[in-house]
């Protein structure tokens, strides 16, 4: 049929009142629309274009590149978009085989040959020869006796769905990338650089920290200095349904008081001038969604300790400078050193406060409690960085049976410290007793660090003298204490008699334990 029909015959059609011809209609094919009232009007004759030139229209009126053949493959008729894919006028196409078109590379691979081939309707994925994409769909039609009498062939540009198609399988495959790495940290957050606890005591409470992880319970650690406080409260955050929100850590001790109101809570913007002018989120609202680490707690100045508790019971707060409320949720954990009931007798701590704190409050024993923890954590600590600084450092025996014995005043921290250093400084390649700082094999010398820690500091003013001195007092006696096995040891250390110590480790600590 048609093909011949077609030649010359032009098919451009437009939104614009174009002919088949690419020519204006005649106006005596323009359907005038029937206006009620003007019946005086001639009727005009209702447009037919015969069927012919009304399949030409929906032809070249259709989005898809439309092809369809006989059934030998040569083409009947074409849509005008062709001349776009193809880069052939329907007229070019018409009357030639598929075969050839395929071999002069304008239909690769040609569809129509497929479904001649295979009686059922393909769908393949064309390149053109300006390299873009068209999905191309061809259904064959039977005459009455079952024989393929056409192919109907229609494709759409696809290049850009492909495109995002394959930009996508990139980014799923990056983000699996990100993905496993991201669990391979957080694996080796828990895991490697957790927490070494062999001892009964240790176990035991990291079984309760497990169970308490679970809820949003404020739990209070307690614990001399370097014992691991921080690595608890991060155990907890990271075994706790807020795992995946902030872990913020405030170290209530190192904050400076003229900026810690507004490291907290933030301020709002034109509150300062200068630098600090276009405002700031505080730690508090930081923590939204997380948990809150309140490190050093006994050491926040009392006015904070005012805010700080409305914080705590409310949720909400407001920013320096600020007038509407904030709210955030947060998870507190809060950590010491201090004796903090002696600082609320002292009145440098607030009772409400301490109440408040001390809802579900753990211990961390001093290492010198727990000693089947040190060879776990010298052999942990000796890994991590013989690693850092490519080195292959070993403990001999007799140097681990010295670590085991001493008291470590500064508890795992000292301990860390310590393997740090000798990694680095001894030179062979088994770390022997003599290399140790603080005594020889027969385990009797020095003590490593003559450095006392911080003393209690509740401030000139904030306590009578006497109860400062006492204070003070208190501290250094503690600080003996975790230093000495013995109270003799102990009275030498501090110019005193043993029965001196005795009586002011009563008075102090209620024992001489
Ligand atoms: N059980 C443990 N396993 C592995 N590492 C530990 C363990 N306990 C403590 N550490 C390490 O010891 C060091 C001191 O711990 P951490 O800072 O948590 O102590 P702390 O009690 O919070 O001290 P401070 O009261 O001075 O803040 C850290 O480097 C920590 O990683």
């Amino acid at each position: 049929m048609a093909g011949d029909d077609r030649k010359g015959r032009g098919t451009d059609t437009s939104e614009h009142g174009q002919g088949l011809s690419g020519q204006s209609f005649p106006a005596d094919r323009v359907v005038q629309p029937a206006l009620s009232g003007q019946t005086e009007q001639p009727q005009e004759p209702e447009w037919d274009p015969g069927p012919e030139e009304e399949l030409e229209m929906i032809l070249n009126s259709v989005y898809d590149d439309i092809v369809i053949t006989d059934g030998r493959g040569v083409v009947l008729r074409a849509s005008r978009s062709c001349q776009r894919v193809y880069g052939r006028s329907p007229e070019e196409l018409v009357g030639q085989s598929v075969a050839e078109l395929e071999r002069q590379g304008i239909f690769r691979p040609s569809i129509t040959l497929r479904v001649l081939a295979t009686g059922t309707r393909e769908t393949v994925i064309q390149t053109t020869a300006d390299g873009s994409k068209k999905l191309v769909t061809a259904t064959p039609v039977f005459d009455s006796q079952g024989r393929i009498v056409r192919v109907v062939s229609y494709s759409r540009d696809v290049t850009e769905l492909i495109e995002l198609k394959e930009h996508l399988a990139e980014l799923q495959q990056q983000m699996g990338r990100v993905t496993r790495e991201l669990e391979h940290r957080r694996s080796l957050d828990t895991e490697v650089d957790g927490l070494v606890v062999e001892s009964g005591a240790m176990k035991r409470l990291v079984r309760q920290m497990a169970q308490l992880a679970k809820h949003d319970v404020t739990v209070l650690l307690r614990g001399e200095s370097g014992v691991g406080k921080g690595v608890f409260a991060r155990y907890l955050h990271q075994h706790s349904p807020r795992a995946e929100g902030p872990f913020i850590e405030i170290n209530s001790g190192a904050l400076p008081e003229s900026l810690a109101e507004s490291e907290l809570f933030g301020y709002e913007q034109g509150t300062f001038t200068g630098a600090l002018k276009s405002g700031k989120i505080g730690l508090i609202e930081l923590a939204h969604g997380g948990t809150l680490f309140l490190d050093e707690v006994g050491d926040l100045p009392l006015p904070l300790q005012v805010k700080l508790l409305k914080v705590i019971q409310e949720k909400t707060f407001y920013r320096v400078g600020g007038r509407a409320p904030v709210h955030s949720d947060f998870r507190l954990i809060a950590a010491t050193n201090r004796d903090l009931e002696a600082l609320v007798r002292a009145g440098a701590f607030r009772e409400d406060l301490f109440y408040r704190l001390n809802t579900v409050p753990l211990t961390i024993p001093p290492l010198r409690e727990r000693r089947e923890d040190i060879p776990g954590l010298a052999g942990y600590f000796l890994e991590r960085y013989n690693a850092k600084y490519h080195a292959r450092k070993r403990i001999d025996p007799g140097a681990l049976r010295q670590l085991v014995d001493y008291p470590w005043p500064g508890n795992v921290r000292e301990l860390e410290n310590l393997i740090e250093r000798l990694v680095l400084l001894v030179e062979g390649e088994v770390i022997q007793p003599t290399d140790l700082p603080f005594g020889d094999a027969a385990g009797n010398g020095h003590r490593m660090d003559d450095n006392l820690s911080d003393p209690p500091s509740p401030g000139l003013g904030a306590l009578p003298l006497p109860d400062l001195v006492a204070a003070y007092e208190r501290h250094l006696l503690d600080e003996a204490r975790r230093r000495c096995r013995s109270t003799t040891e102990m009275a030498s250390l501090l110019g005193v008699s043993q029965p001196t110590v005795v009586r002011k480790l009563r008075r102090y600590f209620g024992s001489t334990g």
